[in-house]
């Protein structure tokens, strides 16, 4: 709640793998000066540490021990430029964006108490003046209540295409097929979950970014937050 009881207001995007859903929240935080939550970037971490701790991924006790104990970190760069994602004081921005571990997110984050572990860290980011929010049940389960929700989506053979070029000028090795075909696994895993599977709120605005430039999807979204 802010100073006036008001509740801080809210925008959330979900989406598929792919969709947009990081570039579009950060613009849009940016230019309404407002909070940016990357909850998948907190299922990354966990499912990095674990991974890197040797843990058996499919052991649901020790992964939620994982997400319970993991110490995860965001901090902006003086100088501008990427936010740094630091798991246990390690940064590992760069290890976190690799498809395999975006799989790994994806398996662990099907076990309940995993996303339980880390609903309170997700609601901390609620601060005056406002959150973007960014991820797959955001909407739906997180901030039931946020003012805004946003469905963003885009065909699976741009997102693949999209993730090969951010993937390529990182200078990692991937090919476009093995991408869609990995996009395409994740995407019907995340969306089959019985426990906030990825799915529009039922009140979302739904925006297919498919050959729609970056800018003019920021500002179909500044727009819903326009009063009418
Ligand atoms: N509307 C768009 N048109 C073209 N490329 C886009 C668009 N939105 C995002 N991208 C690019 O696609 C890639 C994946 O976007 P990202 O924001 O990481 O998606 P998500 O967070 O949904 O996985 C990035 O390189 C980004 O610059
Ligand atoms: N709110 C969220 C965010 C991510 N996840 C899971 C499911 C996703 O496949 C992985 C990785 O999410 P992330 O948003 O970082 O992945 P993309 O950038 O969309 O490829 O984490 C989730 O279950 N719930």
């Amino acid at each position: 709640m802010s100073r006036s009881d008001k509740p801080v207001p809210v925008l959330t995007v979900d989406g598929p793998s792919g969709s947009g859903k990081g570039t579009i929240s950060r613009l849009v935080a940016e230019r309404l000066g407002w909070h940016l939550l990357d909850s998948g970037a907190l299922y990354r971490a966990v499912g990095y540490a674990a991974s890197m701790a040797g843990l058996d991924l499919s052991d649901a006790e020790a992964m939620t021990r994982c997400a319970e104990t993991t110490k995860i970190t965001f901090r902006d760069p003086k100088d501008g430029g990427e936010t740094r994602v630091y798991v246990n004081s390690h940064d590992s921005t760069d290890e976190l964006r690799t498809e395999t571990v975006g799989a790994v997110a994806s398996a662990i984050a099907a076990i309940p108490s995993v996303r339980a572990a880390l609903v309170d860290k997700q609601h901390s980011f609620r601060r005056a003046p406002g959150l973007v929010a960014d991820g797959r049940d955001m909407g739906t389960v997180i901030f039931p209540d946020a003012q805004t929700k946003v469905f963003l989506t885009a065909s699976a053979e741009e997102r693949a295409k999209r993730r090969y070029k951010q993937l390529k000028d990182k200078g990692l090795a991937v090919t476009l097929t093995s991408l869609l075909r990995e996009i395409e696994a994740r995407d019907a895993r995340d969306a089959a979950r019985p426990v906030a599977p990825l799915k529009p709120a039922h009140d979302a605005v739904l925006i297919d970014s498919t050959g729609m430039p970056v800018d003019a999807v920021v500002e179909k979204v500044l727009n819903l937050l326009r009063p009418a």
